[in-house]
């Protein structure tokens, strides 16, 4: 049995502050800078200790940022997780990735009918999306099976790196390519419109008539692609490098989609397939790690099995929880947390916040915050709901803006929901469990490949607060140890709700 300090078990409130991380103060700290007297106040008086959110930690490569899948899966698992990217290097460090007999399959059948091979992904080091160095692994299977015509479809980054890189990391590519053998930029287009993940159709559209057909600006040169961009390496405009030829997707070639998240790529990659399928192209598609699209594309690298965690738990034990978030950061508190399965189990219900039009991050850094709170506070209210499990976005999505002054206000809405959060659970005799996920507006500024400091929108490694108020009259205030990672967070949530951890789970309560 372990020896844990007994709590007053009761039902209780988990409180994800999306890019919550820590730093110390600075003036590129949008936290520091911020107004937030109920945050320091809970900091300060209330049992508190940093976890760890990147990295090994969670199932990282070693020193990689965090992230809000592989952050919200963690929370759920009570386990790190090997996340798509490690298990990528690991098949590249096994040599298994390039000699995939799938690959193999595909690579030869395009060489045999003179097809083409058509890489598509985004191009950074940024290691949420995509990893640009994972190309030369693809670039050599290609160039063993002797497929002449490899095309590169370049998605250009400015968010999970500092912008204005795009050219560096597209002049890697090409070296990469030439290293290879094998391979050239054909097409380049800017994530906004070929990873939107907000069901802008119009946008996905535009990168799909840019990659199977050829349609966009045409430039001489990458650096011409590139600074015909008003917005930044977000909004690259599609365009076509004429120097590469014709690079339209035909009729038994081959797409190999080489980002390892799914959720900003799902869109392009459903409606690429449609439009192959609907003018008749054949064309054999393969992506990197598992997708989540409505067709099934064979994955060269196989997911980590992630269930066993909180919501299978809280199925055991009856234990009702209601889920809230904005539509930005919906699958999180529901797909992710429940280990990337979208059963909703009879004991859950998913409450997702919507908008009104498009969300603006700039001009209303304080998004539908307003509506998430009251939904939170009334799902507090119930009786019959035992967990609370709510994610304020503001902070990391206004953070990826870059915009230091929005993202000090989106603290600071943060910091009044977080309040009224805060009085709704005294008043409902329920603790609260307020955590990070990964880091992200406590650094707003980053070095860049050209050796400049840039603005910087992106996550970070650094650890994130996890504080834990107790409900109003629980006993005497735990002394949490000194530092944790997302993996505690489950078993102490089980916990405080008067459970076990789960049998899989190889965090521990920090009670
Ligand atoms: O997709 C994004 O918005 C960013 O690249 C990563 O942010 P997230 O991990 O918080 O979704
Ligand atoms: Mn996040
Ligand atoms: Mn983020």
């Amino acid at each position: 049995m372990s020896a844990r300090a007994p709590v007053a078990a009761g039902p209780g409130v988990l409180l994800v502050l999306d890019g919550w991380g820590h730093a110390p103060p600075a003036e590129d700290n949008a936290l520091s800078s911020a107004r937030t007297p109920v945050l320091d106040e809970l900091l300060a008086t209330c049992p508190s200790t940093l976890a760890d959110a990147s990295g090994e930690a969670v199932g990282l490569l070693p020193g990689t940022v965090g992230n809000s899948e592989i952050g919200h899966m963690v929370i759920g698992a009570g386990r790190p997780l090997p996340y798509d990217s490690l298990l990528v290097q690991r098949a590249i460090d096994a040599g298994t990735l390039r000699t995939d007999s799938r690959l193999g399959a595909t690579l030869g059948r395009t060489a045999a009918s003179s097809g083409a091979l058509h890489l598509i992904g985004l191009c950074s080091d940024g290691q949420i999306h995509a990893h640009v160095e994972h190309l030369s692994e693809l670039l050599a299977a290609a160039a063993a099976h002797r497929v002449d015509r490899v095309f590169l479809h370049a998605i250009t980054d400015g968010r999970d790196v500092a912008d204005g890189t795009s050219e560096t990391y597209l002049a890697r590519v090409a070296e990469l390519a030439g290293q290879a053998g094998a391979g050239r930029i054909a097409t380049v287009v800017g994530r906004g419109y070929a990873m939107d993940k907000a069901g802008d159709l119009e946008l996905t559209e535009q990168a799909v008539a840019l990659v199977a057909d050829g349609r966009g600006t045409r430039a001489g040169s990458v650096r011409e692609a590139v600074s015909a961009s008003a917005r930044g390496d977000e909004w690259v405009p599609p365009t076509v490098l004429a120097p590469a030829g014709d690079a339209t997707v035909r009729d038994g070639d081959a797409v190999v989609w080489f980002n390892f998240r799914s959720d900003r790529i799902q869109q392009f990659a459903d409606l690429l397939a449609d439009r192959l399928t609907a003018t008749g192209r054949r064309v054999d598609m393969l992506s990197l790690a598992q997708y989540d699209t409505r067709t099934a594309i064979p994955a060269l690298v196989p997911r980590a099995d992630a269930s066993g965690g909180l919501a299978d738990e809280l199925a055991a034990a009856g234990l009702r929880s209601v889920r809230i978030a904005e539509a930005e950061k919906f699958e999180h508190v529901t797909y992710y947390v429940n280990g990337r399965d979208d059963t909703v189990r009879a004991v859950e219900e998913h409450v997702r916040v919507t908008g009104d039009g498009k969300p603006d991050y700039v001009a209303r850094p304080g998004m539908n915050l307003d509506r998430v709170t009251r939904a939170v506070t009334d799902a507090v209210a119930r009786a019959d709901v035992d967990l609370v499990v709510a994610n304020l976005a503001n902070i990391d999505v206004v953070g990826h803006t870059g915009n230091l002054a929005a993202t000090v206000t989106a603290c600071e809405a943060t910091d009044t929901a977080v309040r009224d959060i805060l009085d709704a659970a005294r008043a409902a005799g329920r603790w609260v469990l307020a955590v990070g996920d990964h880091g992200n507006a406590e650094k707003m500024t980053k070095r860049a490949p050209d050796g400049g400091t840039r603005p910087y929108g992106g996550h970070t490694t650094n650890p994130v607060p996890l504080v834990i108020v107790p409900a109003p009259g629980g006993g005497s205030a735990p002394v949490l140890p000194e530092r944790a990672t997302l993996a505690d967070v489950a078993p102490t949530v089980l916990h405080l709700l008067g459970h076990e951890p789960g049998s899989v789970m190889t965090g521990r309560s920090l009670l």
